[in-house]
C-alpha cells in the first residue's frame, strides 16, 4: 500500500514553515470483533491516514461503517472481543494500539487525546453536577488552583456554549443537547494535541452546530489536530481541511475538503452518492443498503449499489492514498484508464 499523502492537499492550517511530524499516523488499522460460532465482524479494515498539526480531518460515512470503532481503537476503549492490527502512532511516539491500559488512562486519554463522545449521557458521571465534573477535570488536567477553579469552570462551559445557569445540574437533568455541550466542554479542557469528536453536534440546532464546530476548529490553533466524526456533511464542509470517506469499514476516499465539497467534487461513486443524497443537492438517496460487516464480499463492498460496477469490482480496489475504486469519477464524467 502506498502512503496516505494526498496530492491535492493544501498545506494544513497552522502547519507553518517546515515539515512537522503528524499528530497522528494511522497505518493499516483493522478491528475485528469475534462473535459466537467463530464469526467475525470486520468493523475497520486497513485504515490509512495522517493527521497533521493544525489540521481538521472529517471522517464521514453511513451509520455502522466503522467510524466510532476506529475512534475507540485509538483510545483503547474497545470491548474484549475486539482484536486490532496495524499501527496508530501519536506525534510523541506513543503507539496507541499496543499501549497498556495504565499508559492510556494516565497519559493519553484527556491529556494527549481529548474525546467528545458519541453518547455524552453515558460518558458523564451520573452522581456529580456538571460544575463538579468541570472543576475536577480542570484540577486534574491543568492544575488549576482551588481559588481559581470556579471561574475557570464557567469559562470552560462557555467555550462549549453550556449555559452557566445549568452548571449545578446532574447529567440526568440535562437534555441531549445540553449533555452534548457538557461533554464537549470537558473534552476541550486538556487542550490535548489531538481531539476526537464523535458526532459532537447530535441534538443541537443549526446555530449551535455552527458555534460548536467553530469552537472545535479553534482547538486546532497552536498545532493541535481534530478528527471530526460526523454524519453532518454541512458541519464537515464548514470546518474540515480534508475529508475521509468510510464505507463498510474501509476508507475509500481521502480528499481535500474544498475539492470534495466544491469542484471537481468527490472521486468515489459512493462519496458522490452521499453528497447527492443531501436535500440541498440532488436529494437522491443511494439505492440499497450497505453490506453486513460480518459477510463482506471479496471485491468492492459498494459494487452492489454502484451504477458503475463491472467485472473489475470483483477484485478489492486498493487504496492508493486518495481513492479505492476501479472507476474514479471525474468532473467531465469520463473514467480514466487505470493500470
Ligand atoms: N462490541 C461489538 N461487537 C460486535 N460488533 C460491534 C461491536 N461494536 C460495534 N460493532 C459493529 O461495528 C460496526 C461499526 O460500528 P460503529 O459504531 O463504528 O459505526 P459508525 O460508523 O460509528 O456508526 P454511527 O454513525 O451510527 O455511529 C457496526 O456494524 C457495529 O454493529
Amino acid at each position: 500500500m502506498s502512503t496516505a499523502s494526498d496530492s491535492d492537499t493544501k498545506p494544513p492550517v497552522g502547519s507553518g514553515p517546515g515539515p512537522k511530524p503528524p499528530v497522528l499516523s494511522v497505518r493499516g488499522l483493522s478491528v475485528r470483533f469475534r462473535m459466537r460460532g467463530g464469526r467475525h465482524i470486520a468493523a475497520v479494515s486497513d485504515a490509512h491516514f495522517d493527521l497533521a498539526a493544525g489540521e481538521c480531518l472529517a471522517l464521514v460515512g453511513e451509520s455502522g461503517c466503522g467510524k466510532s470503532v476506529l475512534a475507540s481503537a485509538l483510545l483503547g476503549l474497545l470491548p474484549g472481543n475486539a482484536r486490532t492490527s496495524g499501527s496508530a502512532l501519536l506525534g510523541d511516539g506513543t503507539e496507541l494500539l499496543t499501549a497498556g491500559e495504565r499508559t492510556l488512562a494516565r497519559t493519553v486519554r484527556g491529556r494527549r487525546i481529548g474525546l467528545v463522545p458519541q453518547s455524552p449521557a453515558a460518558h458523564l458521571t451520573p452522581v456529580r453536577t456538571v460544575r463538579a465534573q468541570l472543576e475536577e477535570t480542570l484540577r486534574e488536567l491543568t492544575g488549576t488552583r482551588r481559588s481559581a477553579v470556579r471561574p475557570a469552570a464557567e469559562r470552560a462551559a462557555a467555550r462549549a456554549s453550556f449555559p452557566a445557569g445549568h452548571l449545578d445540574r446532574y447529567p440526568h437533568e440535562l437534555s441531549g443537547g445540553l449533555a452534548q455541550r457538557a461533554a464537549t466542554a470537558l473534552a476541550l479542557i486538556g487542550d490535548a494535541p489531538l481531539l476526537l469528536a464523535d458526532e459532537p453536534t447530535t441534538g443541537l440546532d443549526r446555530d449551535l452546530v455552527e458555534r460548536t464546530v467553530d469552537e472545535l476548529r479553534r482547538h486546532t490553533d497552536g498545532d493541535r489536530a481534530l478528527l471530526l466524526i460526523t454524519h453532518d456533511l454541512a458541519a464537515a464542509e464548514r470546518i474540515a481541511d480534508r475529508v475521509a470517506v468510510m464505507y463498510a469499514g474501509r476508507i475509500v476516499e481521502l480528499a481535500d475538503a474544498q475539492r470534495f465539497f466544491g469542484q471537481p467534487g468527490p472521486r468515489h461513486p459512493y462519496a458522490h452518492g452521499l453528497l447527492d443524497a443531501l436535500p440541498e443537492r440532488a436529494f437522491v438517496p443511494i439505492p440499497g443498503m450497505p453490506p453486513e460487516l460480518g459477510a463482506l464480499p471479496e471485491g468492492c463492498a459498494f459494487a452492489a449499489r454502484c451504477g458503475r460496477a463491472d467485472d473489475r469490482c470483483a477484485v478489492l480496489p486498493p487504496f492508493d492514498g486518495r481513492l479505492a475504486c476501479h472507476h474514479e469519477v471525474r468532473a467531465d464524467g469520463e473514467e480514466p484508464v487505470r493500470a
